[in-house]
Order: structure tokens, then C-alpha cells, then sequence
């Protein structure tokens, strides 16, 4: 993915080359900006600017095509049904992955009402893990897990990295993502300052 001059009234201007098969990593102060970059990304919310995919800007492909292959998981995920199966149309793609992520084999039966705040990150992120994926937004992906299911996430991640997927993940604990991170970027209103590794 490229972000070329993503910008807001308040924010930006965003660039940013993140080539597929690579991770960075977005860190800066509370209320910087980094959900809404990560929101312009998506295409979620109004904006100068425009990411591209390869070759491709997202105002040339219908926007239910680009969300197929750039996908948004939220630090605080949405649920539009009382089934956690119902948010996930490929179960069979998402059960292998339950035990790796240290959830249970039945959690796709049970309401998502009974989840913890946990297993509702871990689900948000196992249900964008389509085949369509390219891209995959980030935030905040271990906020709610304990160190060792948190390590479980990252290594979960460098798979979908070694499969080809771009990620931008946004973190406040940039060294729990040390085995993935390519590069890194700090967040100011006025831009992104690649960091040194
Ligand atoms: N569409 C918008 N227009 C203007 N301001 C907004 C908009 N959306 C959010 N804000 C404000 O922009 C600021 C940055 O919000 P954002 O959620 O991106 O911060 P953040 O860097 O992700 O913070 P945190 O680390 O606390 O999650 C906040 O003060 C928020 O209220």
C-alpha cells in the first residue's frame, strides 16, 4: 500500500510507502492522529489525499472491492449480531487459527455478548484474515492480551506478513512487535518521521 498526501483540516499531510510482505509500525502520543490515519487509510472517513494498492488508487476500484483487500480492525472492534459465528462467512478459514491465538475450539458458538475484551480482539482480527486480503490496518491489535497471547498474535502476524499481506499497526508497546516490524514511524499532527531502527 501507498499513502500519498492523506489528509484532514487538523492532520497530515500522510505519506507512506509499505510494500506487501512488510510491517510498520505507527507509535505517538494519545489523540496524535494515529486512528484517524489509520481510518483515512481505509477509506473510512473524509479526506484529501488517496492510498493505493500496487498500481491501483482507491477512487479507480469500487469501494466494497478496496475494503475486500484493505481492512480495518479497530482497537475497540464492531459487532453487528448477537452470533460470533455470523461474523465469520469462512468459519472453516477461522477455526484452525482459534487454539494458535489461545481461544476456544466453541467460540464461534457462543454470543458475543459473553466475550471478553480479549477475545473480541483476537476474533476482530481472525475474521479480516479473508483470502482477498492485501493490507491489513491495525490498531492497537494487543491492547487487551496478556504478554504471552500477545506474542501469539505477533506470531500469527508474521505468517500473514510472510504471505505477502502490507500491515500498519498502530501500538503504544512498539517492543512487542519487534519480530515484525520492518520500520517505524512516529505520528505528528504534520506528518510521519520514519524512525531509526
Ligand atoms: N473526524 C474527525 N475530525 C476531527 N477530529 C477528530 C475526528 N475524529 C477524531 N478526532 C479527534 O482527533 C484526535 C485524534 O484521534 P485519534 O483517535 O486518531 O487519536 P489516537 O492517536 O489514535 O489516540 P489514542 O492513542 O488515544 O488511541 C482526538 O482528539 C479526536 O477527538
Amino acid at each position: 500500500m501507498t499513502l500519498r498526501g492523506l489528509r484532514q483540516a487538523d492532520r497530515g499531510p500522510y505519506d507512506l510507502q509499505l510494500p506487501p510482505g512488510t510491517c510498520a509500525l505507527v507509535t505517538g502520543r494519545s489523540g496524535a492522529g494515529k486512528s484517524r490515519l489509520l481510518r483515512m487509510a481505509a477509506d473510512l472517513d473524509p479526506h484529501e489525499g488517496q492510498a493505493w494498492l500496487g498500481e491501483r488508487a482507491r477512487d479507480t476500484m469500487p469501494a466494497p472491492l478496496w475494503r475486500r483487500q484493505v481492512c480495518y480492525v479497530p482497537a475497540e472492534p464492531g459487532w453487528w449480531d448477537d452470533s460470533v459465528r455470523a461474523h465469520f462467512p469462512h468459519a472453516e478459514l477461522a477455526a484452525p487459527l482459534l487454539a494458535r491465538l489461545g481461544l476456544p475450539d466453541d467460540i464461534l458458538d457462543a454470543p458475543v455478548a459473553r466475550l471478553s475484551t480479549g477475545e473480541r480482539q483476537r476474533l476482530a482480527l481472525l475474521r479480516a484474515l479473508s483470502p482477498c486480503l492485501r493490507c491489513l490496518l491495525l490498531d492497537e491489535p494487543t491492547a487487551a492480551l496478556d504478554p504471552d497471547t500477545a506474542q501469539r498474535v505477533v506470531a500469527l502476524l508474521q505468517d500473514v506478513k510472510a504471505a505477502g499481506v502490507a500491515i500498519l499497526l498502530v501500538t503504544h508497546h512498539p517492543g512487542q512487535f519487534d519480530a515484525l516490524a520492518d520500520v517505524r514511524h512516529a505520528l505528528a499532527p504534520g506528518g510521519l518521521e520514519r524512525q531509526q531502527p
